[in-house]
């Protein structure tokens, strides 16, 4: 379970996250909406470590995690998947997995087979360098490196950024087995099949709670357990993805992201 509560965050003199509070719970998603430049980005930076929090604090399991540093966040079972997914263009598709490997001992230094279960194109181009994916195979490539340090939370910026609309589809069907639940719009039988698969999976390694960052409406509501909307640096609307469904909160949801 994580826990952020009431944390400031400043660049310089400018404060860019004001006294914001968010949960995220275990085999649940919780996304993060808003229009460009609201803190988005600053606070999943405030939850990993990328930038210090002047005020409040971010708990995970229970124990503080704010002033410890992004490697020992990471640890502690912390992953993120940063906006623009940072994917080693000249680098194997395996070694871009192997880099996932830097905060683990050893002995735990292997690619769980889970997620060649459910990114198969990832095995399919082991030997492929990065940069010849398409976005959206970079996209499963970054998601499947963070989940290499089997994390207990998993923290993704912006994951359909600069995709096209049926690869956020299927991105969207990952992150819906990683929360071990179908998705919300009717799946096929095949679709079914696989989800059921990977549930299992999913559920002899734990729960992973995942927080997701996003601007498409369509996209969070399709997977939102919980949604927080922000707006100039402060959290402004809360609900659950039910409430996503009513159409009075939809179009307040919408509202704050149109400019
Ligand atoms: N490194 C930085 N130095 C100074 N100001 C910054 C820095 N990063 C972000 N900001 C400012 O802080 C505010 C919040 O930015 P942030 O990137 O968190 O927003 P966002 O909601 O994630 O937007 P986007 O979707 O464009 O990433 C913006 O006004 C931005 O200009």
């Amino acid at each position: 379970m994580l826990s952020v509560q009431d944390i400031d965050l400043y660049y310089g003199a400018a404060i860019a996250l004001k006294t914001v509070s968010i949960e995220a719970r275990p085999g649940a998603v919780t996304c993060i909406l808003g229009r460009n430049g609201v803190g988005k980005t600053s606070l999943m930076r405030a939850i990993c470590g990328r930038h210090p929090i002047a005020a409040g604090e971010i708990r995970l399991n229970g124990a503080p995690i704010h002033a410890l540093h992004p490697e020992s966040r990471a640890r502690k079972g912390l992953a993120s998947v940063p906006q623009g997914r940072e994917i080693f263009p000249l680098l194997t598709v395996r070694e871009n997995l192997e880099i996932g490997y830097a905060p683990l001992p050893r002995k735990d230094r292997t690619i769980p087979e889970e997620i060649f279960e459910m990114f198969p194109v990832l095995r399919q181009m082991l030997g492929r360098r990065g940069g010849d994916l398409s976005g959206g195979q970079q996209q499963q490539l970054a998601i499947g490196r963070a989940l290499v340090t089997r994390p207990r939370l998993l923290l993704l910026d912006e994951p359909t950024e600069g995709i096209q609309p049926s690869i956020i589809k299927d991105i969207g069907r990952a992150i819906d087995r990683l929360r071990s639940k179908g998705p919300a719009s009717g799946p096929t039988s095949e679709e079914a099949a696989e989800i059921r698969h990977a549930v299992a999976t999913v559920r002899e390694r734990g729960d992973i709670a995942i927080v997701l960052v996003e601007q498409y409406f369509d996209f969070a509501r399709d997977l939102a357990d919980t949604y927080y909307v922000m707006d100039r640096g402060e959290i402004v609307a809360q609900g659950t993805g039910a409430d996503l469904k009513d159409p009075a909160r939809e179009a307040e949801v919408r509202r704050h992201l149109t400019v």
